[in-house]
């Protein structure tokens, strides 16, 4: 608002009005905090009747409307923990960030419409249950499981899922991590509305569940790995502990290609709430990401004539949403949506003459193992790998 510009509004059909104003400042400016030349303020007016109405509902609805915009405009962050990391002229954090601006909405993702929308659906839920997790006495946090092949946008739904929630992320590296102490400084360091990520889990950790249960009767330390300095009973810490409620609302987002690597322990409801496979394109998946990339309107997106095609090649063979959208990119100023579909479908179709051949390979190994096997077998006179010989 402009100095002294006049601004009405309605409230429970009561009109207030605000004026922008400023006055001198009588304040004498000190050593470390030189005072401003002038004090800024608004002047709310309305009639004396609705005193309480404003008082009670009017000024709290401003302030959390004011909140709720600030947080809309906010400039989010993504932040990453970097061991060597040191700020010299500000106070020391272990997180480094640059803002974050990455494009992926739910809308550009090449996922089936029904599960976007069960994740959005489970997203929005999640931010606006705040009075839920405070009755139920449990700290208002969710954890993602997402897991898959890779290239089928794990990362990319991370970002969305930002975008969507307007979150800061913090993209945790394990390996950096010094112990399970500097694992819990960090989390303490986080902010409310935001979302921690750690990719690729199996790589970070030795968190498979086969060797918790070989070792049971070695000490959380050892079992976890001697040489791994996080634990996997750290790690649980850092998403049960009592600390890891502080400030609320954060989503925690594990990743991984392997998901039968992980320790069930790491990945039970309550831990990881919601598990969400994202695999090979379908054809649903296709039609967002043709649209999207060949820029086809609605109608045009569901029935081009290549489509057909690309159908029923993807019953045939698989293939992943990066490859299918680095095949539908153009490549140059002159590529029309004909070329893009053309060279997305001559690379399916030498995607799939490569398995067929590689699978032909692999029957004709093993029935020359099963040969051999049985010629070793006849040799050594074993009744069970072979005719003995008489
Ligand atoms: N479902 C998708 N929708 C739209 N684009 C996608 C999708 N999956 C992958 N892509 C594209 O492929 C690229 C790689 O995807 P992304 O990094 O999200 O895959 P990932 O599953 O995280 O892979 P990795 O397991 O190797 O980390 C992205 O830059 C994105 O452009």
């Amino acid at each position: 608002m402009d100095d002294h510009e006049l601004v009405a509004d309605h409230f429970a059909g009561v009109k207030v009005r605000w004026v922008a104003s400023k006055i001198a400042n009588p304040t004498q400016p000190g050593l470390y905090h030189p005072a401003q030349p002038e004090r800024r303020f608004y002047r709310l007016t309305f009639h004396k009747r609705h005193r309480q109405l404003i008082t009670d509902e009017y000024l709290p609805h401003v302030v959390r409307v004011g909140k709720e915009i600030r947080t809309r405009n906010r400039q989010r962050k993504l932040f990453t923990n970097s061991p060597n990391y040191k700020w010299p002229t500000y106070k020391h954090t272990m997180w480094s960030h640059i803002n974050f601006e990455h494009p992926a909405t739910f809308e550009t993702m090449g996922l089936d419409p029904a599960k976007k929308k069960d994740i959005i659906d489970d997203l929005v839920t999640f931010t606006e249950s705040r009075e839920f997790y405070s009755r139920i006495g449990k700290a208002w946090k969710r954890g993602y499981l997402l897991y898959g092949p890779p290239g089928t946008g794990k990362s990319t739904m991370i970002a969305a899922m930002a975008n969507l929630l307007n979150y800061d992320v913090y993209d945790l590296e394990l390996t950096a991590v010094k112990d399970n102490t500097e694992l819990r400084k960090l989390l303490i360091e986080t902010t409310s509305k935001s979302i921690i990520v750690i990719e690729d889990i199996d790589c970070s950790l030795d968190l498979t569940g086969q060797r918790k249960k070989n070792q049971k009767w070695l000490s959380d330390e050892e079992r976890d790995g001697g040489s791994s300095r996080v634990t996997l009973s750290g790690l649980l810490n850092f998403i049960d502990g009592l600390w890891s409620a502080c400030g609320g609302e954060r989503l925690i987002v594990f990743t991984t290609n392997y998901v039968e690597k992980l320790d069930p322990a790491l990945i039970r409801r309550g831990r990881m709430d919601k598990h969400i496979e994202l695999s090979y394109c379908s054809f649903e998946a296709f039609k967002v990401l043709a649209r999207n990339y060949l820029k086809l309107d609605e109608e045009e997106g569901d029935d081009h004539p290549m489509f057909a095609t690309v159908e029923r090649l993807m019953k045939e063979m698989k293939i992943t949403p990066a490859d299918v959208a680095e095949n539908l990119m153009p490549k140059s100023p002159l590529d029309d949506a004909d070329t893009c579909l053309s060279r997305l479908i001559l690379a399916m179709e030498e995607a799939k003459e490569a398995a067929e051949m590689e699978r032909e390979v692999a029957a004709a190994r093993k029935l020359v193992e099963e040969k051999e096997k049985k010629v070793v077998g006849m040799v050594n006179g074993s009744p069970e790998n072979g005719v003995a010989p008489h």
